[in-house]
């Protein structure tokens, strides 16, 4: 059996080997002459998988390593048969991790405190979801839009009309173009327009969920706004101008973290293995290298804040930097730059996992609010 996978899976090659001959190559070129021989198929978002790339191949089963599923053509798969996994979730806690590192940062910056703050969460499923425990945990107020959602039943929820009027808006809905509830544009230059004076918008989603053009119009305006994209409209090719305006700029890596990408992978693991009939004969905990463990000493670090140990586990200001470092190029070597950031990146590890070595109390070192900071974004061992 051949199995096809992106050479951006971690460990692809110690999980699959024992299914058969395991091929990586970059997912972004992929085309049909590619998988023709493949029996297996996985992907990740970069790769459109459709009846252009599959049609006369041997591919009976496809997988994404990711959450989102819109570069899939999922009708197309069913009628042909073919089998399909994602890996809803797997990186849910790490755009958690971006989104509340992004917000601290801000707040440092700008010298402004998050407690007591409204938060806008637009689309309340494996993300959304963990934010809004993550938000209230650090003491602020949240809302949540998500009409599918209320459709369902669910209740307790808002419309887009009260997520304008938060402080803090964060887009986590899938790209859906048709339907009862779009999500493409969601964010266009009407909604922009009701952003309150000082708003914090994020987007972490896809690129289009926002109106980008909209959106460099909004900032050209006004610049009371601040605004972190993780997500471009034409990706990898980003609008610089759009780039320079907002507050923080990176290569679609907030679900970059160590831990969701293995976890992606080893869903399609769990997935082919069922698909198979054979049962699992590893277990995720097993793959996890030494190599990989992140170890904070705290007397080294002396940290006096909550974000400085966030910092010294992951800093999202680096990624920022790398990123706007690529901006000047030509229209080529930026898209390239846009990918090679996002192969290349470096290990993170999301803050639960994150090991704090110290030989006194943290008590000693931190105050209780900030210690009660460092519990709402999952550290452990904090008492
Ligand atoms: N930047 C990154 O690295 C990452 C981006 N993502 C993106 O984030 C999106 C969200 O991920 P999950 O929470 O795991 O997806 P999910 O499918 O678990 O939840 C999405 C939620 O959005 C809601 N929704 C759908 N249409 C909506 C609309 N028009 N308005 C408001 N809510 C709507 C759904 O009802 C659902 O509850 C993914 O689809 C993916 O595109 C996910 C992981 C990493
Ligand atoms: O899981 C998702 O959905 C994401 O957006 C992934 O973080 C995207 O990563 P790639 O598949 O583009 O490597």
């Amino acid at each position: 059996m051949k199995i096809l996978v992106d050479e951006n899976m971690p460990l692809a090659r110690e999980l699959f080997a024992g299914f058969g001959e395991v091929v990586a190559r970059p997912g972004r070129g992929l085309a049909a002459d590619d998988v023709r021989d493949a029996d297996v198929l996985l992907v990740r978002s970069v790769t459109r998988v459709d009846e252009a790339l599959l049609a006369g191949s041997r591919v009976r089963f496809v997988g994404t390593a990711t959450i989102g599923t819109d570069h899939v053509d999922l009708d197309w798969l069913r009628a042909q048969g073919i089998a399909f996994a994602s890996a809803p979730g797997c990186n849910a806690m790490s755009v958690v991790d971006y989104v509340a590192s992004a917000l601290l940062e801000l707040a440092d910056r700008h010298g402004f405190a998050l407690a007591g703050k409204r938060a806008g969460i637009v689309g309340l499923g494996n993300v959304g979801s963990r934010l809004q425990r993550r938000l209230r945990a650090m003491g602020l107020d949240v809302l949540a839009c998500d009409p599918p959602l209320a459709d369902a039943g669910c209740t307790g929820l808002v419309d887009m009309d009260a997520i304008a009027g938060c402080d803090i808006v964060s887009f986590h809905t899938p790209l859906v173009r048709d339907g009862a509830h779009p999500s493409f544009h969601l964010g266009d230059a009407v909604f922009l327009a009701r952003l309150k004076p000082g708003a914090i918008l994020l987007n972490t989603s896809r690129g289009a969920v926002v109106d980008n053009v909209a959106l460099l119009a909004a900032l050209e305006r006004r610049d009371d706004l601040h605004v972190v994209l993780d997500v471009w409209e034409g990706e990898p090719l980003v609008d610089r101008r759009l780039a320079a305006r907002v507050a923080l700029a990176t290569p679609h890596i907030a679900g970059y973290s160590y831990d969701g990408k293995l976890r992606g992978t080893w869903m399609l693991y769990e997935a082919l293995c069922a698909f198979l009939g054979q049962p699992p004969t590893m277990t995720l905990a097993s793959l996890v290298p030494e190599s990989a463990r992140c170890v904070l000493d705290v007397a080294r670090l002396a940290p006096r804040r909550a974000l400085d140990l966030m910092r010294a586990a992951w800093r999202i200001t680096d990624d920022d930097d790398a990123f706007r470092a690529t901006l000047d190029a030509d229209d080529d070597t930026r898209a390239a730059a846009f990918d090679r950031l996002r192969k290349q990146y470096p290990l993170r590890r999301e803050f639960a996992t994150v090991e704090l070595v110290h030989d006194e109390s943290l008590a000693a070192r931190l105050p209780a609010d900030e210690r009660a900071m460092l519990r709402a974004q999952g550290f452990a061992c904090v008492d």
